[in-house]
């Protein structure tokens, strides 16, 4: 579904991307693991189309997206769930999840609104509440209906689990399981290395902004350098 070929991308003279390529299929979740600062990030802005790509090329079903504006990117059925959630504070978590549908011209996003207040009791229980209120976990919760708002073919998400308690990011990690259980295809970005692999059908492990690694999440987990340097164990 998403192909991504010897992509190169940086920031004024520094690159930070010297040639990823990895592949998202249909009903895959598939995940991007490595330290701070690996390009995990920069990779996402690429594909989303925030940060332009020096060399390679992106590949969406079977359209070539590499120089699409993020706009048009969007309508290709790719969405962000991003980093730090930014959901609207200001704004009540319905209408948050109104936004999640603005490119969307069909009339079913009331009933859409209503399958994820079933899919996420909480945000039924917070509906009037602005998001700014909510906890870190139920903003988490809301940016992630607010994305599938979307419909999206392809959901992009970025360290969901940045900043949460271990509780939390256990619950965030069922929410992605179940997601993917009814058939979204899932690329994940993360830091926490034990959520990802055990959500993943394939993983690629980056450094300085290589991939150094690529194999099942089981083979990741099982591999004794990432579980020296990344599981903690
Ligand atoms: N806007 C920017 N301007 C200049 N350099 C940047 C910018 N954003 C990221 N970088 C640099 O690019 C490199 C890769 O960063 P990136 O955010 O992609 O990494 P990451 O793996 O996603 O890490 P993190 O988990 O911290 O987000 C880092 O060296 C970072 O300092």
């Amino acid at each position: 579904m998403l192909t991504v070929k010897n992509l190169h991308a940086g920031y004024g003279k520094t690159d930070v991307l010297h040639g990823i390529s990895f592949e998202v299929k249909a009903g895959q979740c598939v995940t991007l693991i490595g330290a701070n600062g690996a390009g995990k990030s920069s990779a996402l802005r690429c594909i989303t189309g925030l940060l332009p790509v020096r060399e390679g090329q992106i590949f969406f079903e079977s359209q070539e997206i590499t120089q699409y504006s993020g706009h048009r990117i969007v309508r290709t059925g790719i969405t962000m769930c991003p980093e730090g959630r930014q959901v609207f504070a200001e704004m009540s978590v319905t209408e948050n999840l109104k936004m999640g549908a603005h490119t969307r011209r069909d009339k079913e996003q009331g009933a859409d609104i209503d399958r994820m207040m079933d899919l996420f009791p909480v945000l039924r229980k917070r509906a009037r509440q602005m998001a700014g209120t909510l906890s870190g976990g139920e903003q988490e919760m809301l940016a992630i209906a607010r994305a599938l708002m979307s419909r999206p073919k392809l959901c992009i998400f970025d360290e969901p689990s940045l900043g949460l308690a271990p509780k939390i990011v256990q619950e965030v990690g069922e929410t992605i399981a179940r997601i993917k259980a009814d058939g979204m295809t899932i690329l994940l970005v993360e830091q926490n290395a034990n959520m990802a692999l055990g959500l993943a059908d394939q993983a690629y492990l980056i450094e300085a902004g290589e991939i150094v690694l690529q194999g099942t999440g089981k083979e990741l987990m099982s591999n004794p350098e990432v579980s020296n340097a990344y599981l903690g164990h």
